[in-house]
């Protein structure tokens, strides 16, 4: 996507030392584009932890990469086990991280330690490459939905989607998933408005979404969490759009805290809940997401406070809650399959189920 009309994706290797990895530090966004240099694992590490860099495909993608620069320093057969251990353990919820970290150890294992290194800097250039095709075709199988609302709306009428945390080109290499539609849709004309969940506590809603919204000319609003069951009993909202962190074999869908709810209000307002997500994201050997998907849960000062920017245009952060209440901070949650009116996958839409992931992905095994 571009920033200032400057192409950029979320992750690529530095021109002037390709041995160094570049990420956006999200944690400086909406107020200062910082970008960061990683030179090592342990870099890469801090960053996915701290949430430096996030966003399922993304992360997988720079863990590849972390590898990458762990192979850099010692391309022994412990060396990348251990890397590769440590770097999948940084989230537990996100499948993509598991994902490419598996399909590079599956490359590297076979090989002669001396040639590893530039063999695993190829293939996490191509987990890149293949996110973007990915997240493209996911963005036109979407825009096919967002037609289809507008072609039975009035002319004048715009279409109403609300999304839920951060789904857009900063969460992924490039494009985003729940967002790509909704880019390709404003590109070509329709006349599209996006409600913003502000996604509490680390609120990736109304720091990136608004500020990837609000780079690319989409109009948005920002809303508090609570706000969106309101607005789909009064017909605002005509679809609901989300990305995901894993979606089991059978359909269930784990994302940020709150979706579930969101889907709750939108089944009972009778609002299409979509969810879009590269088949990176789907997990094969899930069945039941409430019961086998692993909940993050985070430290509890992301809840007990805000980070804000003051009026003297320094970035800070403030306790919002008295100092000796305890707080819980679980950073996703599980939407059942019966809850989704369907997935947008770079191979098309199906609806949220063995046979609809089966249909389109009909050779694919386990992860
Ligand atoms: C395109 S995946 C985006 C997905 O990842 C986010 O989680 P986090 O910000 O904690 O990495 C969120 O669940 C998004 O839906």
């Amino acid at each position: 996507m571009k920033i200032n009309g400057v192409p950029y994706r979320s992750v690529w290797v530095d021109p002037t030392d390709h041995r160094t990895v570049c990420i956006f530090d999200q944690t400086r966004l909406p107020f200062a584009l910082e970008i960061l240099h990683l030179s090592s694992s342990e870099q890469v590490a801090h960053a996915i932890i701290t949430m430096q860099v996030r966003g399922a495909p993304l992360i997988g993608a720079v863990a590849a990469y972390g590898l990458s620069l762990a192979l850099s320093s010692d391309p022994s057969d412990e060396a990348m086990e251990r890397e590769a251990s440590m770097l999948a353990a940084t989230r537990p919820t996100a499948i993509n991280l598991r994902w490419a970290i598996e399909r590079m150890l599956q490359k590297l294992r076979p090989m002669n330690s001396q040639d590893r290194v530039e063999a695993a800097y190829k293939e996490a250039g191509l987990i890149c490459d293949e996110d973007v095709a990915q997240n493209e075709a996911i963005g036109r199988h979407g825009l096919e939905l967002l037609r289809n609302i507008k072609n039975r709306k009035k002319a004048e009428e715009r279409i109403n989607i609300l999304t839920h945390c951060n789904a857009g080109w900063i969460a992924t290499v490039d494009w985003g998933t729940a967002l790509a539609p909704i880019y390709m849709a404003h590109d070509e004309g329709l006349d599209v408005h996006v409600w913003v969940d502000e996604t509490r506590p680390r609120n990736q809603g109304a720091a990136l979404t608004a500020w990837e919204l609000g780079s690319h000319g989409v109009p948005h609003t920002v809303i508090v969490d609570n706000a969106g069951g309101h607005l789909m009993q009064h017909g605002q909202v005509d679809i609901v759009i989300v990305g995901t962190d894993r979606v089991t074999a059978n359909g269930d869908v784990a994302n940020k805290i709150g979706t579930y709810l969101k889907a709750l209000a939108a089944r009972d307002n009778d609002v299409p809940f979509w969810v879009a997500l590269p088949s990176t994201t789907i997990d094969w050997r899930v069945q039941d997401g409430l019961k086998e998907i692993p909940i993050e849960e985070r430290s509890p000062l992301e809840v007990t406070a805000v980070t804000g920017l003051t009026k003297g245009g320094q970035v800070e952060t403030v306790r919002i809650t008295p100092e000796h209440s305890s707080a819980a901070n679980p950073a996703f949650d599980v939407t059942p399959a019966r809850l989704v009116t369907g997935l947008i996958t770079e191979r098309g839409c199906c609806n949220a189920s063995g046979t609809g992931l089966r249909s389109l992905f009909p050779a694919t095994t386990g992860q």
